[in-house]
């Protein structure tokens, strides 16, 4: 593999030009606040009050949250985690700011349908997310440093594994069948592309790298590979290459300089993205934006992880995801500036050493998020 030059730290764009900013920039911005389950609260509220001094030190617009109790409580008190009306309530938002679903007494199928998928996978077909390694945190890769690692994983949020398609019958009988049926649609790999090479071509490096596994799937995969030659006409501007997502794993880890923008199906980026998180340092850093480019819906915004019933109520959880998806939520809003200041806060942060356990710092949630703030009025 041919050696790249590596660009600088903070270069890079999650948003396609053009996308990045909302029609009309506005003076107060309603946020639809999801905390949901386990470390999902946490973080978020740790990441409410980071966004409110960002918007205090820029001065020039106002962020307005409204907290939503939709949760696994919720589910176990009523059976439904969203009221039958939440589309048209998310609609009155100009963003989503969501924690994490999933509780121990939940079966994991139910509760990530009933609310992130339920409000995602019709309507937000990109999901967007970044991972670099941040100043002063270390890779497990050794001597990788700040630049070395800095992705966009562009993940195919609603169809593929994700279709939602499949049933169980002749239930408990020996021939029980139980299928999910991956589903790719022309239209569906079209917008993707499409959205991916925008995000590539506006990356400095301008290159692509899409995984499928078109060798033992002879059917959507290939259909994904011709679909994305097509699209590359597009964009003659952007290096493109193909890997088989096994290779992949293998390439990220081996020679994680080598790539930049990735586009691949939603559950082969589902599990790369944690992969890529993990390689930076820990899956507590990594944002994710649920982008519905026609801005039909509020998009949303979340970190990487799960609800982490291992650590919930501990105080220990890493807010760096969380502060991370805000800074995209604020790019996507179109505030560049407050974005920019949020993020420089939390790499001088971790600059400063102060971290949490899970990237080898002995800070919890309270300390970091302060720090966050302290830098934020410093800047
Ligand atoms: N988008 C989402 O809401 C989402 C994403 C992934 C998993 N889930 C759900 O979350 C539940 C738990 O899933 P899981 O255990 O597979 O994944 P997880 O991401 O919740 O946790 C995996 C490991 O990473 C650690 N971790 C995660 N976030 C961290 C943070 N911010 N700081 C420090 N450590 C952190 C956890 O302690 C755990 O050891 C399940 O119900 C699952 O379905 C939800
Ligand atoms: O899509 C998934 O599998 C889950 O939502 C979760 O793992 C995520 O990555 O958001
Ligand atoms: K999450
Ligand atoms: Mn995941």
């Amino acid at each position: 593999m041919s050696p790249i030059a590596i660009h600088p730290v903070n270069e890079t764009a999650a948003f396609p030009e053009g996308y990045a900013t909302q029609p009309e920039r506005k003076s107060t911005y309603k946020i639809a606040q999801i905390g949901a389950d386990g470390i999902g609260p946490e973080v978020i509220e740790a990441g409410v009050q980071a966004v409110h001094a960002v918007a205090k030190k820029v001065g020039t617009f106002k962020v307005d949250f409204s907290e939503l109790d939709w949760s696994s409580d919720r589910y176990k008190k009523t059976g439904s985690y969203v009221p039958v009306d939440y589309i048209e309530i998310l609609k009155k938002h100009d963003a989503i700011f969501f924690g994490a679903v999933g509780a121990p007494d939940v079966p994991d199928h139910i509760s990530l349908w009933g609310l992130r998928l339920a409000i995602c996978q019709p309507y937000m077909y990109a999901n967007v997310r970044r991972t670099k390694v941040l100043p002063g945190t270390s890779s497990p890769l050794k001597n990788l440093q700040p630049g070395q690692l800095d992705w966009c994983i562009i993940r195919e949020n609603s169809e593929g594994e994700y279709a939602g398609h499949g049933g169980r019958s002749h239930r408990s009988l020996d021939h029980e069948i139980g299928t999910e049926v991956t589903i790719f649609t022309r239209t569906g790999i079209r917008r993707i592309a499409r959205y991916a090479f925008q995000v590539a071509q506006s990356r400095p490096r301008k290159l692509l790298n899409y995984v499928t596994k078109s060798n033992a799937m002879r059917n959507g995969m290939v259909l994904w590979d011709e679909v994305i030659n097509e699209v590359s006409k597009e964009f003659p501007d952007v290096t493109m290459d193909h890997m088989l997502v096994d290779a992949m794993t293998v390439r990220m880890t081996l020679h994680p300089d080598s790539l930049d923008t990735i586009l691949a199906t939603n559950l082969h980026a589902d599990i790369l993205s944690d992969l890529a998180a993990a390689l930076a340092g820990s899956i507590g850093i990594a944002p994710t934006a649920n982008i519905d480019p026609s801005r039909t819906m509020p998009s949303m915004f979340e970190p990487i992880h799960g609800s982490a019933f291992d650590i919930t109520g501990m105080g220990i959880a890493n807010p760096v995801g969380t502060f991370w998806s805000a800074c995209e939520m604020l790019d996507w809003l179109g505030e560049h500036e407050a974005s920019k200041v949020l993020m420089k806060a939390v790499e001088q942060t971790c600059a400063d050493g102060i971290t949490t356990k899970d990237l080898g710092g002995s800070a919890n949630t309270r300390e970091v998020t302060d720090a966050v703030i302290q830098r934020i009025r410093a800047l």
